[in-house]
């Protein structure tokens, strides 16, 4: 495992020297991708530049995500087009790239009659980890998806959300500088979502490993992405910064500690227009003196301003019509 900033530990031998000055300025890049089963187009013609990060691919049932992992990895090939994932071309040099990148398929896929330690340490040999290097590298990666407890237990006792983990620890086992996750949160209730969420934001962060997450919920992006890339009917919407898409809009959230019916009566008894989302207020900014307003109405109120900001454009509100007309025209 990688500590803070991407040091190495030191289970394993720093990267050669080589890698680290040939590191590409995007981990994938993809020109023209294509890919067909018979008369489906899985993949149409995608160009894709994705820097180094976290990255949400998002698309809806059957827009191409996993077909796309499966190239990436040179498992599958295309049926026209190229791709370098790491600066590795994934026609020719598969074998050396799987080596730096971890997968973790969508679907349930572990064999239920052995233990998350000996699946885990089996996925190590097989990357060409020594026995002992195997075994220590297994304890830590269980441990760091919260599973270091029950390590011994038959993967068959195991509820959905730690077969998730343990579908993540193989995938990290081998210290991986990039990983693939295919749908991590699938199956899971709200609070085994948001665990596995946290945990895949951790990972990218503290060990600096860079992350293509597929998910068909925009909500998840915006909680864990830096990057997005959306695609549909194996097209490309769009790609580019998180930030490029949740653009600051021109209404401003309020959100107070207090009487809050108060605050928008003599709001709107001022002249502004205040409407209601749950426990947030929202008002169109017209200007500095909205923002005064607030501040001294909540103030005259005694109400403690808990947030007050411009609301940020949501990717649900920016992408939806679009994957929606994209599915119309289908
Ligand atoms: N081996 C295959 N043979 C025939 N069609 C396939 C094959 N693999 C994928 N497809 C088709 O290609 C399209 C893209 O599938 P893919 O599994 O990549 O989508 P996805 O975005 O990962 O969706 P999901 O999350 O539902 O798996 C779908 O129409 C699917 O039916």
């Amino acid at each position: 495992m990688r500590g803070p900033g991407g040091a190495p530990s030191s289970l394993f031998p720093p990267p050669s020297p080589l890698l680290l000055y040939t590191l590409p300025v995007h981990i994938v890049e993809t020109a023209g991708l294509t890919r067909r089963f018979g008369t489906v187009t899985a993949l149409d013609a995608l160009d894709l530049a994705i820097p180094p990060g976290i990255t949400g691919l998002v698309g809806a049932n059957g827009a191409g995500k996993s077909t796309l992992f499966r190239i990436l990895l040179g498992l599958l090939p295309p049926t026209s087009g190229t791709a370098r994932v790491l600066g590795y071309d994934v026609a020719t040099r598969g074998p050396e790239l799987r080596q730096f990148v971890g997968y973790m398929p969508e679907h349930d896929c572990l064999p239920g009659d052995v233990s998350a330690t000996e699946f885990v340490a089996h996925m190590a040999r097989i990357s060409g980890l020594p026995g002992d290097a195997a075994r220590e590298r297994t304890a830590e990666t269980l441990r760091h998806v919260g599973l270091f407890e029950e390590r011994y237990r038959e993967i068959r006792s195991y509820s959905t959300g730690m077969k998730q983990r343990v579908k993540l620890a193989q995938a990290l086992v081998h210290d991986p500088r990039l990983l693939f996750l295919d749908e991590p949160t699938n199956g899971l209730d709200p609070a085994g979502r948001d665990d596995m969420l946290d945990l895949v934001r951790r990972t990218g962060r503290e060990f600096g490993i860079s992350i293509v997450m597929a998910t068909h919920l925009l909500g998840e992006i915006e909680r864990v992405c830096d990057q997005v890339v959306v695609i549909d009917g194996g097209r490309l919407l769009r790609q580019g910064p998180l930030a490029d898409f949740t653009a600051a809009t021109g209404t401003l959230l309020v959100e107070v500690e207090g009487d809050d019916d108060a605050l928008v009566a003599v709001l709107r008894g001022r002249g502004l227009r205040v409407e209601r989302d749950g426990r947030y207020l929202l008002l169109p900014v017209a200007g500095e003196h909205v923002l005064d307003a607030v501040r001294d109405a909540a103030a005259g109120l005694d109400c403690g301003i808990v947030r007050l900001e411009r609301r940020r454009q949501a990717l649900e509100d920016l992408f939806r019509p679009e994957l929606e007309a994209a599915d119309a025209a289908r």
